[in-house]
């Protein structure tokens, strides 16, 4: 299957020393790739380096087959993204907020705004001023704007972050029916182990910032549920019987 995402030796050392090293990882397309780890193992961390908001010391990522310099910017047009906090005008309507992305694609048609809204299920809020929205109205809103150009990659940090019960469920049904209709691929991190073990197809468990295992569901858990074999590998990785 087509790489959508190639990430080699990836390594970033803040100042105080601590980030990511050595991270390879792929994601094929029509992957729902799920990345766990404690908190601080890097996650959030790669998804910055990958979407751009920040540089990596070392090592190489390739989005679409290209790397920064050589049309990656091209490629991040197939890139939709709600990293760490859900990033909106708060004086602006929902509609408004959307209709201001909507500008940088002007070939989406004038109805996408209206559909994207329903799909987050804020049609009913849509005229409200975005700040007396709640954290997890602020997050759908953020994952409409992330779904406006029907992105052929979505990279979601920790999407059900605020959301109440039946927005979990509604993004679980989202994400299943852009990935079955659209084909869209997805990149997720998360804590919330159960609800993606019902998502995704390929997963990676970071420790300490080094990616300490990856691989298709079924093969990695071996008959028992994604949260055992995530505790079994932390609980190796801690005891230093995995190389880290
Ligand atoms: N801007 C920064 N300056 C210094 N250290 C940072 C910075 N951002 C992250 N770190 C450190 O890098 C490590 C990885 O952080 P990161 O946010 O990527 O982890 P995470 O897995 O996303 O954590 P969480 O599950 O808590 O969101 C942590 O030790 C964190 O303290």
């Amino acid at each position: 299957m087509e790489p959508v995402l190639q990430i080699r030796q990836l390594t970033k050392r803040y100042r105080n020393g601590r980030g990511v090293r050595g991270i390879d990882l792929d994601v094929r397309r029509g992957d729902i790739y799920g990345l766990f780890g404690p908190n601080g193992s890097g996650k959030t961390t790669v998804l910055k380096i990958v979407t751009g908001l920040i540089r990596a010391d070392g090592g190489s990522v390739s989005l679409f087959g290209r790397h920064p310099g050589d049309g990656y910017e091209r490629s991040m047009r197939k890139v939709g993204c709600v990293i760490e906090t859900a990033d909106v005008y708060d004086y602006m309507s929902a509609e408004g907020h959307l209709r201001l992305i909507a500008r940088f694609h002007p070939e989406l048609p004038p109805a996408r705004i209206g559909e994207v809204l329903d799909w987050v299920g804020l049609t009913p809020y849509r005229r409200e001023k975005v700040r007396g929205f709640s954290l997890g109205m602020k997050q759908r809103l953020a994952l409409a704007a992330s779904l406006l150009h029907a992105p052929e990659l979505v990279i979601l940090d920790e999407p059900s972050n605020g959301l109440d019960i039946e927005g979990t469920v509604e993004l679980r049904e989202l994400i299943l029916r852009l990935s079955a209709d659209n084909g869209t691929t997805f990149l997720v991190s998360s804590h919330a182990i159960d609800e993606m073990e019902r998502l995704c197809t390929r997963v990676g468990f970071l420790y300490d910032g080094t990616l300490i295992r990856e691989g298709a569901v079924p093969e990695l858990t071996a008959g028992l549920g994604l949260e055992q074999a995530y505790l079994a590998e932390m609980r190796r990785a801690r005891e230093g019987k995995v190389h880290v």
